[in-house]
């Protein structure tokens, strides 16, 4: 999530943005949110969530790695006693309805913006006029502010001379899960899919 705060602005020209990709799945940050600015316009990325899952995986893999800590193969964490393990904390970061409910409580669906956080990765700039369109931006963002990175096999941006890409620990390889384990994760992730698509009145290319 995205928070922008206008009203701790250093100047009138300015907005504030804030990313912590935590509030989304936090059950307390929206109410704290809207205590503090109910007016508040809120920016929400998301990709397919089964490949969040794989995501979150690999990014906890290599943080371990690099700490020494053992690791295990996905389908370890995936699977518990022969039955898909919906209390993995990367499967429960993924239902998107359950989290987006706990906003709705709190925001009108006008005051998020979802980013297809798919269409982002292959095609950042229609994503990203439509977050200066719902921000209420002078259109600024063009084409050549962004390049693609063979080595990182990304977009990333340049802008004023200067060229910037995420940081290492992004974009590494997802490991290959087994493939009946995905398919029972995309399975259990259909209907939360679906019920979040209703909630916020689209849908995704996600399966
Ligand atoms: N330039 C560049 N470099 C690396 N990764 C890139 C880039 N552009 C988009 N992506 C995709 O962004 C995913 C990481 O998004 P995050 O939300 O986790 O990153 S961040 O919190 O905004 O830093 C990351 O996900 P993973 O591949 O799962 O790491 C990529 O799919």
């Amino acid at each position: 999530m995205l928070d922008i705060h206008p009203e701790v602005a250093a100047a009138a020209t300015e907005i504030t943005v804030e990313k912590t990709p935590g509030y989304f799945t936090s059950a307390l940050a929206p109410e704290r949110i809207c205590a503090m600015n109910s007016s508040i316009k809120l920016l929400l990325i998301l990709r397919d969530p089964a490949e969040r899952v794989i995501s979150d995986y690999t990014q906890v893999y290599f943080n371990r790695l690099e700490n020494h800590k053992p690791v295990q193969a996905i389908e370890n964490l995936l699977v518990r006693n022969g039955a898909l393990n919906i209390r993995y904390k990367a499967i429960q970061r993924s239902l998107y309805d359950v989290h987006m409910r706990n906003w709705l409580r709190h925001f009108p669906l006008e005051q998020i913006h979802i980013v297809d956080g798919d269409a982002l990765i292959h095609d950042p700039l229609p994503e990203l006029q439509k977050v200066e369109r719902f921000l209420n931006l002078t259109p600024r963002i063009v084409s050549s502010n962004f390049y693609f990175n063979q080595t990182k096999g990304f977009y990333c941006i340049r802008s004023d001379g200067r060229e910037r890409c995420l940081h290492e620990s992004k974009g590494r390889p997802h490991p290959a899960v087994n493939s009946t384990i995905l398919q029972q994760l995309r399975s259990f992730l259909q209907e939360h899919n679906r019920t979040f698509f209703r909630l916020v009145k689209r849908t995704f290319d996600w399966q």
